[in-house]
């Protein structure tokens, strides 16, 4: 199941690029053999200020065809990383080929794209900077597919 990160922004190289692309190689190299990923980043940009709805017109262009859609949004569902593991696997598992995960911008996402969402995802009820919420993302792609393979990454 192939996995894509749609987002609103570019995040130059840095830190925060340098610790998302490391997760994303690990959760390459470890779902392989699960049948997770490759996962990948979807950037999007409107330059002419068009907001939430201009955002979500791009953020839906980057969605593909038949996509699970899950929805990052702090009113969404929390879950514990072994649960968001088996969340991963039962997509996988009903033979869905593609899982997209939206990350709104500043001003969250559209509640248009968000009604169209089949789950919603929460990092608790604090709001992060949609950057933070994408590296968060990208490491629990990667701890659920250690948690999946059995590797001793996670532990509680
Ligand atoms: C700065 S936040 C936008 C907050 C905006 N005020 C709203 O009401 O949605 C940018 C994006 O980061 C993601 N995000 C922020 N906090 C989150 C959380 N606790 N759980 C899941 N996603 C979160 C969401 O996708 C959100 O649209």
């Amino acid at each position: 199941m192939r996995i894509h990160i749609c987002c609103v922004g570019r995040l130059r190289s840095g830190p925060e690029r340098a610790l998302i692309d490391d997760y994303l190689t690990r959760f390459d190299r470890t779902g392989r053999a699960l049948g997770l990923g490759p996962a990948q980043i979807h950037e999007v940009e409107d330059k002419k200020g068009g907001g939430m709805s201009a955002e979500a017109a791009l953020l839906e262009r980057a969605l593909p065809k038949g996509a699970v859609i899950c929805a990052m949004d702090e009113r969404g569902t929390v879950m514990t990383s072994p649960e968001f593991a088996d969340k991963l696997a039962t997509w996988r598992d009903a033979g869905r080929s593609d899982l997209a995960f939206v990350i709104g911008g500043a001003d969250g996402i559209d509640p248009a794209l968000r009604a169209q969402a089949d789950f919603s995802l929460s990092f608790g009820k604090m709001v992060w900077p949609h950057m933070l919420a994408r590296a968060m993302l990208t490491e629990q792609l990667y701890r659920a597919a250690s948690i999946l393979a059995g590797s001793p990454y996670h532990r509680v």
